[in-house]
């Protein structure tokens, strides 16, 4: 081909070439204009809550007006179960009583169902209603970190750490002392205390003694990463959230946020490294005593070939139970340090039942000496109720459509959760719910049933422990992926919270009336982080 040819094909050839993309891109806009805006809204029949579509509902939830949307929406939502002969003809059932919809900030809309069809909903597979998925994809991080935070790993020794609780009880109260000495003053002054950054700081040591062992959980490398970890994991996913979803998988490794998230990983891999090749070494000795933490049952499940295959993995498990514990630990142990000294009057009676729980075991946190603590308990247990740590639970995805046993079809794609901070406030499950009631669960406890309880639901006397789940009690979730560490986590509040009744004077800085109020962002609510509180040593 001479170069005149060359020069007359090239134009020709690439306006046939423009006029193709022209017509892809034409063929692509058609049908994502015909999905957005023609396809027919799959939740129609669910009344939603907020005005106007999706984004500027999506809008109004991520600028502060998360949790009244919620309640609003609870007034469309009935608790109680109505009658299979009703659910048959259908007559008493009115369109959306039963559930609403919300735009949260999640990437499709979600529709919160009454907690009455928990039952079922529990026993669907995880194919059909995802925890991981809702948890990873309202993140906006599925394909970062879908394997660091939650995974069947993290689950599983979650629940050996809950199983080792009984027998971890002695190691756990020494280390909830020694951390509380070095943490909290230690004179007969009364001193200005930030519990929050404490507690972050104790909750870590405590945790680490079991999860990371004595050589590591008093490091500092590790408290900075067990705390953390969890903040620059928020901050990468909100920064990822505001990336289009397909660009993602290109643009998030890097973005600094992100390259720091997967740094973390690498500095405890570099920090557990050496205490695992010290413990591996000194299993040779004969009859060596292993230590009993979790990480000795991840080197001893590697050592048995079906475990965790290497450093990186074992600090993302690590890290990933971090996660899941210190921060969730940390803002209920808080919460309840507001409550208590904005009540002092409460601190005398929760002291004498710590007294009383612990003289009847000479002293010793035993299993049975913290579960006799049931004032204390009460008042966690209400604690929780009254400062729901979110607006909802049982945050799910539907994976596959299914149909609840009243016949409404629920479609896949969209998010499912329950409203648990309207069912706290609701006055037909909770008598006089406004009212904080420190032994409120104390006197539901204390008689046998709903009759002698005067209980409007019975199953808020079955729930009425701390660490019981239920319908009306969602804090720790519900169902197969119910917190399986919450056995654990309720053990190391009431320890936290016992160590602090006797060895402490706690109350509110002069001037400060009332109870701190918590701060709001989208569903959660969490205790303001800025605040202080007043602590004195109690003269031994
Ligand atoms: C007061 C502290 C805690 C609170 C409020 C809390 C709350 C929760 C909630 C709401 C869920 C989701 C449940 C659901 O969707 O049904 C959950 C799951 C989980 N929690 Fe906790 N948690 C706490 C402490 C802990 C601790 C200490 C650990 C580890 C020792 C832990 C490990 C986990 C794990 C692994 C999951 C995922 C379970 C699964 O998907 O099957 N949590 N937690």
């Amino acid at each position: 081909m001479n170069e005149t040819a060359a020069f007359n094909i090239l134009p020709s050839d690439l306006s046939l070439r423009w006029q193709l993309v022209a017509s892809c891109l034409g063929i692509f806009l058609s049908v994502w204009i015909a999905q957005v805006f023609l396809s027919p809204d799959i939740l129609a029949d669910f009344p939603k809550v907020g005005n106007g579509g999706v984004s500027a509902r999506r809008k109004q939830f991520a600028s502060g007006a998360a949790w009244s949307l919620y309640l609003e929406g609870y007034q469309l939502v009935s608790f109680f179960a109505i009658s299979a002969t009703q659910i048959l003809t259908g007559n008493q059932i009115k369109k959306g009583n039963d559930y609403f919809r919300i735009a949260t900030t999640a990437p499709a809309e979600t529709i919160v169902i009454s907690s009455k069809y928990l039952g079922e909903l529990k026993k669907l597979p995880d194919d059909i209603l995802s925890s991981t998925e809702a948890i990873a994809e309202a993140s906006s991080a599925k394909p970062l970190y879908q394997s660091q935070t939650r995974n069947s790993g993290t689950t599983t020794h979650s629940e050996s750490v809950a199983d080792s609780c009984i027998k971890l009880n002695p190691v756990i109260s020494i280390e909830v002392h020694e951390s509380m000495e070095l943490e909290l003053p230690q004179t007969g002054e009364w001193s200005s205390v930030n519990i929050y950054e404490k507690l972050l700081r104790i909750v870590a040591m405590v945790s680490g003694r079991v999860f990371v062992g004595p050589e590591l959980c008093r490091n500092e490398q590790y408290i900075d990463a067990a705390i953390n970890y969890t903040n620059d994991l928020m901050t990468a996913s909100h920064v990822v959230a505001m990336i289009p979803q397909w660009m993602r998988p290109v643009v998030a490794p890097f973005i600094p946020f992100v390259k720091r998230v997967h740094q973390r990983v690498r500095e405890a891999s570099y920090f557990l490294g050496p205490v695992v090749a010290a413990r591996l070494e000194s299993a040779k000795t004969i009859n060596a005593e292993k230590p009993d933490d979790m990480l000795q049952w991840l080197i001893d499940n590697q050592e048995k070939g079906d475990g965790i295959k290497d450093a990186e993995e074992l600090a993302k498990m690590q890290l990933g139970v971090s996660f899941a514990a210190i921060h969730t630990t940390t803002l209920v142990t808080t919460n309840a340090f507001y409550s208590l000294a904005a009540m002092p009057e409460l601190i005398p009676m929760l002291r004498e039942d710590v007294r009383q729980a612990l003289a009847a075991s000479d002293g010793e946190f035993t299993n049975l000496s913290m579960q006799n603590m049931k004032k204390l308990d009460s008042f966690l247990k209400e604690c929780l109720r009254f400062h729901p740590l979110s607006a909802a639970s049982f945050q799910r995805k539907i994976i596959k459509p299914f149909t609840l046993s009243n016949g409404h079809y629920m479609p896949s794609g969209v998010f499912l959760e329950v409203p648990a901070a309207g069912i706290a406030f609701d006055h037909e499950i909770f008598e006089d719910p406004h009212t904080f009631d420190a032994l409120r669960f104390y006197k539901l406890r204390q008689s046998k049933d709903k009759e002698s309880s005067g209980a409007k639901v019975a199953e808020v006397v079955a729930s009425s422990q701390f660490v019981g789940v239920g319908a009306t009690s969602l804090t720790f979730g519900y169902g197969r992926h119910a917190c399986p560490g919450r056995f654990f986590a309720v053990n190391e509040i009431k320890m936290i919270m016992a160590v602090a009744l006797l060895e402490y004077e706690v109350k509110n800085p002069d001037g400060i009336t009332g109870r701190y109020e918590n701060k709001w962002h989208g569903a959660l609510s969490v205790p303001d982080a800025s605040k202080t509180i007043m602590f004195r040593k109690i003269a031994s």
